[in-house]
């Protein structure tokens, strides 16, 4: 008989576990029914898209084929190519009104889906074409945060959601985004990140911005190690200080596997490890960039087995078509993971937050724990029922 520890989930619990989600796009992860409705409404006023280029007409207006094609046009095996895709959804983020509510949107799809703490990261540089200043961006953002928290709970569903700020690389704006970031801190914002095509754009070029962050003890992470490999992680680490890799899979550069099944760390695989640096695994956008060929090969089975700080997240739920539920089912299938695995990721994720440690330790202790703990009994009251069946039957 299987013990509570072998269990495979099913996609109910899945859905119910409690998850944490540190590394998601609010670009990346419209409705795109949304996106319809919203190109719609600007349409007329001929909004400028990302840097003020004109808003390029939607390849889809049904919903459903919209959704379609932004996962076939982001499965290009490039993260460049992948990238483009975000003129759309980007394109249409430029009021307040759409901000709001694509904000809101996104705390009440992630509560719908069980996700119980988010840290939610977008570009406000992105978002000025329409006339709304840097400040007006990160406000109408977290009013939607709010307002989503605030619909989920009415529904029976909580959530947390923080906003992290995103400086992109190719662009110039690091620092001021970072000051941003510093003033809304304890006001819905709590960290910053750098993100955009890697190659060719070392983290190193906005070393001011992340000095200035750790002279104001704030927290960061920084795109590294997804399409460039163990350089850009080494940058990002050493020269930056970042708290947190996003993504950070290709440390497995680093990582030998003899044929006697051993292990052997380098000196960066094994600083990662030993330190604790948070990765932000995001299995099914890795699988679109080119960074792993199917779930089962993808690094994170390694990693975890190897006691990293693996936390697993969804990126762009848009362009990869997935969910928190989706990429852990994903999972599931591919290494058989069980409820405690997920409760794993779930505490690994929490701890390695950007809010204040009692906080984080309360949601470990008085969400996470619990959750997990409710699903992983439920095998005990099916066992009662057949016992109770056999009894029955025996007269
Ligand atoms: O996976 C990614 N790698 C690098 N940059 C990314 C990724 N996903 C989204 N971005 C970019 C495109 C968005 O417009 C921007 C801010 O969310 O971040
Ligand atoms: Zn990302």
């Amino acid at each position: 008989m299987k013990n509570q520890h072998q269990i495979t989930p099913s996609w109910d619990q899945i859905r119910r576990a409690p998850k944490v989600l540190l590394h998601d796009h609010l670009d990346g992860g419209l409705r795109p029914g949304t996106i319809v409705e919203l190109a719609h409404e600007t349409a007329p006023r001929r909004l400028g898209g990302a840097g003020g280029t004109p808003v390029p007409p939607l390849p889809e207006t049904d919903p459903d084929k919209l959704g379609v094609w932004f996962r076939e046009a982001a499965d290009s095996g490039s993260l460049e190519r992948y990238l483009e895709t975000f003129s759309h959804t980007v394109g249409v983020m430029q009021t307040r009104e759409a901000l709001v509510r694509v904000a809101a949107e996104c705390a009440e799809d992630l509560a719908e889906d069980g996700v119980v703490y988010a840290e939610v990261r977008y570009a406000p540089e992105q978002h000025l074409a329409g006339g709304l200043s840097l400040e007006e961006v990160v406000e109408a953002v977290n009013e939607g945060f709010r307002e989503g928290e605030l619909r989920a709970r009415r529904g029976g569903r909580r959530i947390r959601v923080g906003a992290l700020l995103t400086a992109m690389r190719h662009a110039a704006r690091a620092l001021e985004i970072a000051e941003l970031a510093n003033r809304y801190r304890d006001l819905g914002v709590v960290g910053f990140d750098i993100a955009g095509a890697e190659a060719g754009y070392p983290p190193t070029r906005h070393l001011d911005a992340f000095e200035y962050l750790k002279r104001e003890n704030n927290h960061f992470t920084i795109h590294a190690g997804e399409a460039f490999g163990l350089p850009s992680i080494w940058q990002a680490l050493q020269w930056c200080g970042a708290d947190r890799l996003g993504h950070g899979v290709r440390i497995i550069d680093d990582i030998q596997v003899l044929d006697d099944g051993t292990v052997e760390l380098g000196r960066l695989a094994s600083y990662v490890r030993d330190k604790r640096i948070p990765l932000e695994l995001c299995p099914s956008s890795n699988l679109q960039t080119g960074a792993a060929d199917s779930y089962a090969d993808h690094p994170i089975g390694l990693l975890r087995r190897l006691h990293f700080r693996a936390t697993v997240n969804t990126d762009n739920r848009l362009m990869s078509g997935t969910s928190m539920s989706r990429e852990f089912d994903h999972l599931v299938e591919a290494f058989g993971y069980t409820l405690d695995d997920l409760q794993w990721f779930s505490v690994n994720a929490m701890k390695s937050a950007f809010i204040p440690f009692d906080e984080r330790l309360a949601m470990i202790n008085d969400v996470i724990k619990p959750g997990y703990a409710e699903l992983k009994s439920e095998w005990l009251f099916q066992q009662t029922a057949s016992t109770r069946g056999s009894l029955a039957s025996d007269g």
